[in-house]
């Protein structure tokens, strides 16, 4: 079969990230028809089902999951972290398990890299471009964080320690490595919505400083969606969510694969 060139790096985002993410109606979970477990298997998680894809027909070798914890995570980032990691899978009766309302979003520094084969997809492969907030190597100097998603109820939070090179004023998080983290928590919220988007809009509201190190949660909630635009607010709060530092709202706008990827 022949295949346009968005087509196929449509197909190839696609079998990196997931299926979920660019649809997140679907529920097909990426899995051997042979495989037989009674722990659930996230499409998303760096687990085994992928691993055991991979050994059979999958194209790519296993990317490293930013969003797995490291040495340079506080308690409070740990401690947000198994709390939502808890809620992506739950015992049932018979004491097996199944899955839970949540599921955690693995994180890639690009989304290609591990592609092999496709002669239209070697440009992308073979370029320098790196996700930005994926793009420091340093462990805990920039933008440590883990995503998770509620498909039921149309939310997603963020758990962020912002790092050292993300000074703004002194001791304090820089305005432009918040607003990062929102647009990246709410256009991945879009895009396991509604599929690719683009941000058209962001409004932003700073009501209290953040502590540079500290872990704060980032919130996204769906408002509306109207034909291709995807409306959704966001939340910035100190990790027992009493302390509000930082309030959005953002409009993604619905594009074609090769509109985002220039084809
Ligand atoms: C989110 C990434 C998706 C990636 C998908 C792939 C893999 C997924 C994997 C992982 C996701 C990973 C990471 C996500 C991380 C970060 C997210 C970062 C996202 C960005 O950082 S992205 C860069 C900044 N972003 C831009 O660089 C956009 C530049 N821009 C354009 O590319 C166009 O401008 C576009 C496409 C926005 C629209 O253009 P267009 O021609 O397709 O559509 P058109 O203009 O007709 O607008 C249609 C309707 O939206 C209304 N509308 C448009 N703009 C508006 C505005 N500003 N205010 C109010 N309403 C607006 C119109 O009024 C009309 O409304 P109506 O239909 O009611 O009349």
């Amino acid at each position: 079969m022949i295949r346009s060139r968005a087509q196929q790096i449509a197909r190839g985002l696609c079998q990196i990230m997931g299926r979920e993410l660019l649809k997140g109606n679907n529920k097909t979970i990426i899995r051997p028809p042979t495989q037989t477990r009674q722990t659930p298997q996230h499409p998303w998680s760096s687990s085994s089902s992928v691993r055991t894809i991979s050994m059979l027909h999958w194209p790519f070798t296993q990317p490293r999951d930013f969003s797995l914890p490291n040495t340079s995570w506080d308690s409070d980032m740990r401690q947000l972290y198994e709390h939502y990691n808890s809620m992506c899978e739950v015992d049932t009766e018979d004491g097996g398990k199944k899955w839970g309302p949540w599921r955690r979003l693995p994180s890639y520094n690009r989304s290609l890299k591990y592609a092999t084969g496709g002669v239209y997809l070697s440009k992308i492969i073979h370029s320098k471009a790196r996700l930005f907030t994926r793009s420091i190597k340093e462990q805990g100097a920039a933008f440590e964080y883990v995503m998770f998603v509620n498909k039921e109820e149309q939310k997603c939070v963020c758990v962020f320690q912002a790092g050292h090179l993300l000074e703004g004023p002194p001791g304090m998080v820089h305005g432009g490595a918040i607003a990062t983290m929102i647009d990246t928590v709410i256009g991945t919220h879009a895009t396991y919505l509604s599929g690719p988007v683009m941000t058209a809009n962001l409004n932003i509201n700073y009501c209290s400083p953040i502590p540079l190190g500290s872990t704060v949660l980032l919130t996204s909630s769906l408002d509306k969606e109207e034909g291709r635009k995807t409306f959704l607010s966001s939340q910035v709060t100190s990790t027992d969510g009493t302390k509000l530092h930082t309030e959005a709202t953002g409009l993604f706008v619905s594009v074609t694969m090769g509109h985002l990827v220039g084809a």
